[in-house]
């Protein structure tokens, strides 16, 4: 088992160049050119990689009726399935611009794990979770069990701590957190002195738009202000900046969410449609850090039960959920709402 082979994957997917995952050999749709995709696949043969909820977009999962719904699919490789072609598959934001041939026909691979893991692979170098497969040339060679090596949160380890003065807490200390191979610094801002009760915890995932841009079209920007100051007012407590961009998709995934969200598609079915879990997180990255911190016992600021049990999965106790809600204004309205009735969160 090899975390650094599955890094070294992760960098191959994002420079456009070839992998294998077991015997499945990968080129990501996103990052090929034509020179590529004809060094990777000189008869342009190999059949095309997608995600079960691309391929459902594309009336293609009811081929398989009796596969596992959530399982990839392969589109088998037309002779006008060029690269164009493929972006055109592999990218739902190209559907209303650029009608799709057609028709597809799904074919069976004998290697669902290894195909499964290539689209994990995908999201967690943040690109379209999409690949041209069977050809040659690939730079490393990795298995499914080396990608789950690679995110494995309990490789994390606390990198450095300082005194970190911040608008709303003037005496809190920042702490960073790495994993060997991994490319994540997350952070923990620790809040007041310990006074013997389980901190007041907030989790909040990496959010540049919301963060630091102002973006109205979510919620994240007056939550993280806002969750500062009621630590600070509870005594003490932590809050963990985890970089989980997009519910883990990554930026550039998520702005492709907000262009499907401009086409009409809510938060939900923007993810799905991309071929992306709702929620991609794992919050065991945060139980690591809690525990790296010396927290096994906690308060959680959150509306979403999902962080409660995520927690509890990897051995924190929630001793309480205590709701972070702040007013909608006009843009983020919709996607509230959306929380409130797709995705469990309590309002
Ligand atoms: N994929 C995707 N991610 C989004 C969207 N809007 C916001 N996000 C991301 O969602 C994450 C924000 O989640 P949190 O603030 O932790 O909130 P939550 O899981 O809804 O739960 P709370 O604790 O109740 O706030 C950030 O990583 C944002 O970048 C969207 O439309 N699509
Ligand atoms: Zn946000």
């Amino acid at each position: 088992m090899s975390a650094r082979d599955a890094a070294r994957a992760i960098d191959a997917v994002r420079r456009g160049w070839p992998i294998a995952i077991g015997d499945l050999t990968l080129l990501a749709v996103e990052t090929a050119d034509d020179e590529r995709l004809l060094a990777f696949d000189p008869d342009g043969r190999g059949d095309v990689l997608v995600s079960a909820g691309r391929a459902d977009t594309l009336r293609l999962t009811n081929q398989l009726a009796a596969a596992n719904p959530d399982a990839p699919v392969l589109v088998e490789r037309a002779p006008w399935i060029d690269l164009a072609g493929a972006v055109a598959l592999a990218d739902p934001q190209l559907d209303l611009a650029t009608p799709m041939k057609g028709p597809f026909r799904a074919v069976r691979f004998d290697n669902p794990g290894e195909a499964a893991a290539a689209l994990k692979l995908a999201r967690i170098a943040g690109l379209l979770p999409a690949f041209f497969t069977g050809g040659v040339g690939a730079v490393v060679q990795i298995s499914p069990a080396d990608i789950d090596a690679h995110e494995d949160p309990t490789r994390l380890r606390l990198a450095t701590r300082a005194r970190l003065p911040v608008e709303g807490a003037e005496d809190a200390e920042i702490a960073a957190f790495r994993s060997p191979d991994g490319a994540d610094e997350h952070v923990a801002l620790l809040i007041g002195q310990p006074n013997g009760q389980p901190p007041l915890v907030r989790l909040h995932s990496e959010c540049l738009t919301g963060d630091v841009l102002g973006s109205l079209k979510c919620d994240c920007g007056p939550q993280l202000q806002a969750a500062i100051r009621a630590i600070q007012a509870s005594g003490w407590g932590i809050l963990l900046y985890l970089r989980q961009e997009g519910r883990g998709i990554g930026l550039v995934n998520k702005l492709r969410a907000y262009a499907l969200q401009d086409q009409g598609f809510d938060t939900v079915d923007a993810n799905t449609r991309l071929g992306f879990a709702v929620d991609a997180r794992d919050f065991g990255v945060a139980a690591q850090m809690l525990r790296l911190l010396g927290q096994t016992h906690v308060r959680l600021l959150t509306n979403n039960p999902a962080k409660v049990t995520g927690l509890e999965a990897a051995g924190v106790t929630v001793v309480e959920r205590v709701p972070h809600l702040l007013p909608a204004n006009p843009h983020n309205e919709r996607y509230l709402a959306t929380k409130r009735d797709r995705t469990g969160h309590q309002f």
